[in-house]
């Protein structure tokens, strides 16, 4: 095994809380691209490319998998894939990724409407939530109908109970519904919960697995499903300038992420989402939503507290935050979280002496850097709000 000599770039996201796809690529992933096939994956012609589908395909329960160079990519040529003649509308949680931060890819992409659920236990969506919001199909014209359910698990960090999950299929099948499932971090899920990844296959027609979040791949998500299935969104995927070419290079590395033990690194990280959620609760910091996994989700409003003061205190302490999504991964280390707790605090007692109230509308994430440089590199001139 050659020892590379890796150029400062590469340094660990040891201190970086903005997100868990913050993570950087291993020695040993990086070791691994030597020895990657360079097969055309447009003609599936990648051996490591279609080992990884079939891997993850397995683990799932599912026919087939298919690479796809972004967790977005995937969920929505899923849903298109399941979609078919509109008018029709989907059911998700109104903080979905497919809803919120996918760039209207349903309206653009589906032509589809979107019924926003609001969980009334405040966390995760249930049956009885989809029913007050489901459209039928009983010709009536000013309507559109209800033709797929899409789940995010885990939501925010947030796990869905599998009975609840089982429950929402019941109800889909009742209604021929589609059930597609947001997997991003599915698999902190299973980590979590020690429920096989295979028992959600059996729940769900379609899941998109990012590689790229808590597992530590450098990119891309394997979106599963039946054959027939699977082929369409190939078509889709192709469509939408997904079918790339030397896609082993990609592959080999999420091999490798696959291959450890990716399990007991994601455990690490929701043990130190844990520390600082009883940290929290001990200053008597207000979260809105359980640690159930890799995120604490400071509820910003309750505390008056000001997002960019709490990325400042951040930088103060050496910590890459973006608001008030705390976000864990297995690169993080103990000295970040014990820094991440000071900021957290100084920030909190700094909003009693000067509570911040806004009701402008905030972005949920940034496009720009924490360290005050915009996506073109330029200077910010001050951090902007946001809500997380
Ligand atoms: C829940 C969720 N779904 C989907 C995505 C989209 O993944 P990607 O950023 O790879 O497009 C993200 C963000 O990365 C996410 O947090
Ligand atoms: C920014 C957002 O799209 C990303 N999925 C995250 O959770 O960080």
């Amino acid at each position: 095994m050659t020892t590379l000599n890796l150029p400062p770039i590469y340094k660990s996201a040891s201190n970086d809380l903005r997100s868990d796809t913050f993570t950087t690529p291993t020695p040993e992933m990086l070791e691994a691209v030597l020895t990657a096939t360079m097969g055309d994956s447009v003609y599936a012609e990648d051996t490591d490319t279609v080992r990884l589908e079939q891997e993850i395909a397995q683990l799932a329960g599912m026919e087939s998998g298919l690479f796809c160079v972004s967790g977005t990519l995937s969920n929505q040529i899923a849903i298109r894939t399941h979609l078919m003649q509109p008018p029709y509308s989907i059911l998700c949680d109104y903080r979905a990724h497919v809803y919120t931060h996918e760039s209207a890819g349903l309206a653009i992409l589906s032509q589809a409407m979107v019924s926003p659920v609001y969980p009334a236990n405040g966390n995760y969506v249930t049956v009885e939530d989809l029913k007050k919001n489901f459209i039928p199909d009983d010709g009536d014209v000013h309507g559109a109908p209800t033709r797929l359910v899409s789940l995010e698990n885990t939501l925010h960090g947030i796990i869905t109970p599998l009975e609840e999950l089982v429950r929402i299929k019941v109800w889909c099948m009742e209604n021929n519904l589609k059930l597609h499932c947001d997997g991003a971090r599915i698999l902190n899920a299973t980590a979590a919960t020690g429920i096989p990844l295979k028992q959600y296959g059996e729940i769900f027609d379609s899941i998109s697995i990012c590689l790229s979040k808590s597992l530590g791949a450098p990119m891309g998500s394997i979106l599963v499903g039946d054959s027939k299935f699977i082929k369409k969104c190939t078509h889709f995927r192709k469509q939408q300038g997904g079918g790339v070419r030397q896609c082993g290079i990609m592959s080999k590395m999420a091999l490798v992420a696959l291959h450890s033990n990716w399990k007991s690194k994601m455990i690490y990280s929701h043990s130190l989402a844990q520390e600082m959620s009883e940290f929290c609760k001990k200053h008597e910091i207000p979260l809105e939503s359980p640690a159930d996994t890799n995120f604490v989700f400071i509820d910003l409003s309750a505390a008056n507290m000001d997002p960019d003061v709490l990325v400042k205190k951040g930088l103060k302490y050496g910590v890459r935050l973006m608001g008030g999504r705390i976000s864990f991964h297995y690169q993080v280390s103990k000295e970040t979280l014990l820094n991440a707790q000071k900021a957290v605090l100084e920030a909190f007692e700094y909003a009693k002496q000067h509570p911040y109230k806004s009701d402008a509308p905030t972005a949920v994430y940034r496009s720009a850097s924490v360290e005050g440089l915009d996506i073109h590199g330029n200077q910010i001139k001050e951090i902007k709000t946001f809500k997380y």
